[in-house]
């Protein structure tokens, strides 16, 4: 469990700091932000929140649906077997910068994680990965809150896409460390409901070089229907 929490930590501070380190996008936050609140990428020093100290997101809370809650039972219930691990989750890869401001303000750069941005359960993403080593798959159980409709009382594609991005992402950085989406490929196949349990099934097919290959399906909690099938393709960077 540590280990892969680690190698998943890694991944995820070694691509925010590539990011950082990209002048198109420290441009952007510039004319975004203004000079006061620039921070230039060299002089950051970027921390990973440690676990004992913050909230870790994947575990169980009152807007969890008895569904939801009986499919995290079976994971957890795996996970003991040893077959799987569940993954910790926090709201932020960057959790502070430290470095002078131009008016001598210690800056409070504060960025959450998308999928992890509101404060109050149960409205946005609630989920939570579990990843199984051996068969280099990860699984996301899955429930939409009201924030993420798209069509009436339907999620949007775009938070479905998110958590599929989301489950491949986690599932590419375990196997591969330090990668980027290049391409995310979805058939929406039927419409998830807003409140409802689904399931995001993961796995990687295949790896060329630095290109990792992966393939998804979201289902209902019984897994008799198919919401959304995907294809999505990681390279490391
Ligand atoms: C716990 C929290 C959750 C954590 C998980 C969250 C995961 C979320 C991850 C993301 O959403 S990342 C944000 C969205 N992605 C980006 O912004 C990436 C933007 N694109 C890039 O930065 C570059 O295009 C990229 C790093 C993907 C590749 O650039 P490179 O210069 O490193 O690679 P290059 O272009 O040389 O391509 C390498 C190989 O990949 C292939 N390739 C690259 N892009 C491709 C593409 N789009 N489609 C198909 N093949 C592609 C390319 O043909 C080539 O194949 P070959 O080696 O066989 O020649």
């Amino acid at each position: 469990m540590f280990k892969f929490s680690v190698r998943l930590i890694k991944g995820l501070m070694q691509v925010t700091a590539w990011l950082q380190e990209q002048p198109v996008l420290t441009n952007l936050l510039y004319r975004i932000s203004g000079p006061a609140s620039y921070l230039p990428s060299r002089d950051l020093t970027v921390t990973w929140p440690r676990a004992e100290e913050h909230k870790d997101f994947s575990l169980p809370n009152s807007s969890w649906s008895q569904s939801m809650r009986n499919l995290y039972n079976k994971y957890m219930e795996l996970s003991q077997q040893g077959s799987w691990i569940r993954l910790p989750s926090y709201n932020a890869t960057v959790t502070h910068f430290t470095e002078q401001c131009p008016n001598s303000a210690k800056p409070q750069v504060t960025t959450r994680l998308f999928t992890r941005n509101l404060d109050v359960e149960g409205l946005g993403f609630e989920y939570v990965v579990f990843y199984n080593q051996a068969e280099q798959r990860t699984v996301c159980i899955f429930q939409a809150g009201p924030y993420l409709e798209g069509s009436h009382g339907l999620i949007h594609g775009g938070a479905i896409a998110t958590i599929i991005d989301s489950t491949a992402g986690i599932c590419a950085i375990c196997t591969a460390g330090k990668v980027m989406t290049a391409n995310l490929n979805i058939n929406y196949r039927s419409p998830i409901v807003l409140g409802s349990t689904a399931e995001v099934q993961c796995r990687v097919d295949k790896i060329e070089d630095r290109k990792i290959f992966l393939s998804a399906e979201i289902r209902n909690v019984d897994g008799q229907v198919l919401h959304t099938e995907a294809t999505i393709l990681f390279v490391q960077v």
